[in-house]
């Protein structure tokens, strides 16, 4: 049978777009649907317009701590506008060149939104039909609200990057990743924070000793925590604030209230479950280890797989898929030892097993730690002390869990996960001569 096309990829997000152009270059004819912008959520509303926030509500301790270092800096005024839209400017830059990529590529761009209409067939809003020999569905994941009176009053994510002032008071739900980022980035720009977390702690399956640092130094900065917390209902007043009644009866005013509550698989209205693609109970596409689901011609990749929320990892599926597919080069994605940070204030990140896990899947394990105070925030006079966690197993001392919160946590702990994930032991670790003075040395130096 002739389809119009080799492959048909729903979803110009990082998976979507890697197994798009890979694809093509392979010699398939491709077509990618993208219903809101080329780039995806890491892009558009994700990883990047979030890390430049991180970078920017930073001056507002670097300005501090410069006047420890001699610079006479004036009272500064931080303008959010700006901010915004120089990072919208980015943001829309990367548009056009995920967007040239794909045309460099031959692949062919349908702004539309489409669904699934049979095992070879893609529909697409507009009416049009087309048929494909592959569908890859890599739509993403999307924004979880409560089911709570009011909830319509609260934003997420998807919207917190256009906002037209800067919130005074700021509530976030949530006390994963978004919520913690998003704390200390409009703690730093001068709002109150709030975060209200239903569960009893934050950012659960990171290392205890490690939350419980962001924890203590996010409540010392005055980031105000409240657990096991439910919400009863949210009221706008006629001034535009809102009022936010809490399970408790208590009520916090607030100027913005911030959804962070986890993201589900994007599958509603995919048609899916009518061309007969099991999904699992959260709604999630159901695919073996080479990407595939159970009618061989459709594929999926990404957090719509809901098995690791992370852009690195969509992107390797969508490059796994195309080399398996197309380029006639079978591999699969390994999921052991994949680095994660959260770029709270200070930020934190870890790779391997946490020491619970460690305990749970070795019996005992063998912890060295360096609890410290970076240089920079000695002379800054900032109290905030770094910590570093190595989890090893006692026998072999091979390293299985590395785990810091501290300045620039993500950029070292990328390196040493190579070290991890290579294996290594601590002596190993050890055997490297430190590179001094940094904070990094603490990794071959730790008791
Ligand atoms: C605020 C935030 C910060 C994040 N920060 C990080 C980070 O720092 N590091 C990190 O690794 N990850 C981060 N993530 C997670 C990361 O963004 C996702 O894991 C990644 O984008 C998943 O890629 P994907 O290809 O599966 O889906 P997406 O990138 O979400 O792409 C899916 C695309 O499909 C489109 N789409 C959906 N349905 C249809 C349809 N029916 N028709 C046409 N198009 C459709 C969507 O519009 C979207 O563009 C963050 C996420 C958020 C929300
Ligand atoms: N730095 C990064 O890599 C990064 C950054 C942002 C997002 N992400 C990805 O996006 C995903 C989604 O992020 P997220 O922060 O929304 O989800 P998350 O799963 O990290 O956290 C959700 C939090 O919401 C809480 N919660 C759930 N329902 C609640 C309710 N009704 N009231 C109060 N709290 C409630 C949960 O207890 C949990 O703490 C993450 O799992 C992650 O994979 C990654």
């Amino acid at each position: 049978m002739d389809f119009d096309y080799d492959l048909f990829v729903i979803g110009a997000g990082s998976g979507g777009v890697r197994a798009a152009r890979v694809s093509a270059a392979y010699g398939a004819r491709v077509a990618i649907a993208e219903d809101h912008q080329v780039g995806g959520t890491c892009v558009i509303r994700g990883c990047v317009p979030k890390k430049l926030l991180v970078y920017g509500a930073h001056f507002a301790e670097d300005l501090a701590d410069a006047r420890q270092f001699g610079w006479d800096v004036p009272d500064c005024r931080f303008d959010w506008p700006r901010l915004r839209d120089t990072v919208l400017a980015e943001v829309a830059r990367l548009n056009r060149a995920y967007t040239d990529t794909l045309n460099n590529n031959r692949v062919e761009i349908i702004l539309e939104r489409a669904a699934v209409a049979g095992p070879n067939r893609v529909r697409l809003a507009g009416g049009r039909e087309v048929t494909a020999r592959h569908i890859l569905i890599a739509t993403g994941a999307w924004p979880v609200i409560p089911d709570v009176p009011g909830a319509e009053h609260g934003i997420t994510s998807n919207e917190v990057f256009h906002l037209d002032t800067l919130p005074r008071r700021v509530v976030i739900a949530g006390g994963g990743y978004i919520a913690n980022e998003f704390a200390g980035i409009f703690h730093r720009f001068g709002a109150h924070v709030t975060l209200i977390n239903r569960g009893d702690t934050i950012l659960r399956g990171y290392d205890e000793g490690v939350r419980d640092r962001l924890l203590q130094i996010s409540m010392t900065k005055g980031i105000e925590f409240r657990f096991n917390t439910r919400f009863a209902d949210i009221a706008r007043r006629d001034d535009g604030t809102l009022a936010i009644t809490l399970g408790s009866g208590d009520v916090i005013e607030a100027d913005l209230l911030l959804f962070a509550t986890g993201r589900a698989p994007n599958t509603r209205g995919l048609g899916l479950a009518e061309a007969g693609v099991a999904l699992d109970d959260q709604g999630a596409v159901i695919v073996d280890a080479d990407n595939r689901t159970n009618i061989p011609s459709i594929h999926a990749v990404g957090d719509v797989t809901n098995r690791v929320q992370l852009t690195p990892v969509a992107i390797r599926e969508g490059q796994a898929f195309a080399d398996t597919l197309f380029g006639n080069k079978p591999w699969r994605v390994d999921y052991d030892c994949i680095p994660a940070a959260v770029f709270s204030h200070p930020p934190l990140a870890g790779v391997g097993l946490t020491e619970g896990e460690a305990k749970n899947r070795l019996g005992a394990v063998k912890v060295y730690t360096s609890d410290f105070r970076p240089m920079k925030n000695v002379l800054a006079g900032r109290n905030e002390r770094a910590l570093y966690k190595m989890i090893c197993d006692p026998v072999t001392e091979r390293v299985v869990g590395l785990h810091m919160i501290g300045p620039d946590a993500p950029e070292i702990l990328q390196a040493a996960a190579i070290a991890v994930k290579a294996g290594l032991t601590k002596k190993q670790f050890d055997q490297t001569v430190a590179l001094h003075p940094s904070m990094a040395e603490e990794l071959v130096l730790m008791r």
